[in-house]
């Protein structure tokens, strides 16, 4: 989904005429809206829930929990099942909506897709906006999850196609970027609308109408893609098009590669049972499925969900639960801009190991503060320097994870599949990642209650054993144009078993070097 239709740009591309337009950065714009929106709606629950105002309205019970003195837990103070469906019900209707999403945006284009996607976002903010009651705020919730589903599966397409080829390596983090910038836009509103005597969780939820209204207008104005009209037959609309948005007059080259890829993915017959029988492409597979699963299971949304939730367990003060909110999503901004910078110098492999032990030693040694203050039981508060500890490592975590498994999460799917069982592919770690964005969004707090401070060790242990997955098997694709995947399977120890020699073309001993 957050940038995972985005389409690498292969070998060629680089010599295309035409850079970058006007066209291209008002679709920048408007793609970024996209990830906004998806940020916007990670981040804004958590704060939400946290507000006095928002849980006696509408789940009195967590209120009467949260005062409940005798009561012997720290670590249970939120676990309601309805309070976390309310975070977790979005990324459900965002799983089932994208299959909808994915045919609408290659039978109509992207354009029509972008604007159900923004009209969803738009009623559905409305919806949560004016809430009286719980059913009220789950089906704006809903509603936005069709909005996520719709504009995550168009926009990333539509920005892929629009920009120059050369810039299309650097988009697709662009895309997790603006991700990233949405979360934290959204905790620093929800820092300001707590300040407000009345009404500030309508206000946080209603803000997300902004972006969405920028969408729908977006989906107006702007231009279809050429390979959107290509797929629909419109050759010579799509080569005026392609001369408009590159801003040059000799788009030969660049409109035969498209023609040709058109041709090429028209023929594609069966993408969803080749990708589950055919054996070479199991590595294709394996890491479509299993990197979004661990980009889950490294615990993120745990923090971008519940942190200032999470500090109000440990005892912060509310002002302080949403500033520490604040300060995770900075780091999480900053770390993401620091992959950019890395992916393509240091690599895929160093990024995903180093992000990956970063992120465990802070789990370890997250979880200890915990228990050694709240033990088991639950009984106890944080001294003020051990909450600066916990918060200090909670932000190496959240660096950590920006700089790894959050952008590459996105980045190294697309880039692995190749083009026959590409829309497979995607399609499978987009449903992966919201299936799994779900179950933590729905059971984190649950887990809380019962795996107590255990549960850092928990998700700790889980990033071992990924990092330990991408050790062995995860072979570097810095580089590697996607048609020549097949060479570097061929020569890794495992996956070498899975890979039919006519399945490896070119790489006779040159080094590529793709261009981000
Ligand atoms: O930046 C953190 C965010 O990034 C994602 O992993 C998407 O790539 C979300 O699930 C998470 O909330």
């Amino acid at each position: 989904m957050a940038g995972g239709a985005f389409v690498s740009e292969g070998s060629g591309g680089g010599s295309y005429e035409g850079g970058v337009t006007g066209f291209v950065i008002m679709t920048c714009i408007v793609a970024a809206m996209g990830g906004l929106l998806f940020g916007y709606d990670l981040g804004i629950s958590g704060g939400v829930t946290s507000m006095e105002e928002f849980l006696s309205k509408f789940f009195p019970e967590v209120d009467r929990q949260m005062h409940n003195a005798r009561r012997e837990t720290a670590y249970c103070k939120f676990d309601n099942q309805l309070l976390q469906l309310f975070t977790s019900s979005l990324y459900l209707a965002a799983l089932v909506s994208s299959f909808a999403a994915s045919a609408v945006t290659r039978k109509y284009g992207r354009k029509i897709s972008m604007f159900v996607g923004g009209v969803a976002f738009l009623i559905g903010s409305l919806f949560n906006a004016f809430a009286t009651n719980v059913a009220m705020l789950i089906i704006g919730r809903l509603l936005l999850g069709v909005g996520v589903g719709f504009a995550n599966q168009s926009t990333p397409v539509y920005l892929s196609e629009m920009a120059p080829a050369k810039i299309r390596g650097a988009l697709n983090i662009g895309f997790q970027m603006a991700i990233t910038i949405g979360i934290l836009i959204a905790n620093l509103i929800n820092y300001g609308t707590s300040q407000m005597a009345r009404n500030g969780w309508r206000v946080s939820l209603g803000l997300a109408a902004v972006p969405a209204v920028v969408m729908v207008i977006g989906s107006f104005v702007l231009p279809d893609t050429p390979n959107s009209m290509l797929e629909r037959g419109k050759y010579e609309q799509a080569r005026e098009m392609l001369q408009k948005i590159r801003g040059a007059d000799n788009v030969d080259e660049e409109f035969q590669d498209l023609c040709d890829a058109c041709e090429s993915a028209k023929k594609v017959e069966h993408p969803w049972k080749n990708i589950f029988q055919e054996a070479k492409y199991r590595p294709a597979l394996v890491f479509c499925s299993m990197i979004p699963f661990f980009q889950q299971f490294t615990g993120i949304n745990v923090i971008m969900f519940y942190a200032p939730v999470l500090f109000k367990t440990l005892g912060f003060a509310d002002d302080a639960s949403l500033i520490s909110a604040v300060i995770t999503g900075v780091v999480n901004v900053v770390s993401t801009l620091v992959s950019i910078y890395a992916v393509d110098r240091y690599g895929r492999r160093l990024l995903f190991l180093e992000g990956g032990i970063q992120m465990i030693i802070c789990q370890i040694i997250v979880g200890s503060l915990i228990g050694a203050k709240f033990g088991t039981t639950g009984s106890g508060t944080l001294t003020p320097a051990t909450a600066d500890w916990v918060l200090a490592f909670i932000c190496i975590y959240v660096a950590g994870f920006a700089w790894s498994w959050g952008p590459l999460g996105w980045l190294v799917p697309s880039e692995i599949c190749p083009l026959e069982v590409r829309p497979a592919g995607q399609a499978i770690n987009v449903s992966v990642n919201m299936f799994f964005t779900f179950l933590i969004g729905q059971f984190f707090l649950t887990m809380l209650c019962h795996m107590k401070f255990g549960l850092f060790y928990f998700f700790g242990g889980m990033v071992l054993i990924m990092t330990i997955f991408i050790y062995f098997l995860f072979p570097e694709t810095k580089g590697v144009p996607i048609e020549e995947m097949g060479r570097v399977w061929k020569a890794h120890p495992f996956w070498k078993r899975y890979v039919p020699d006519d399945a490896v073309i070119g790489g006779s001993g040159e080094t590529y070097v793709k261009e981000v």
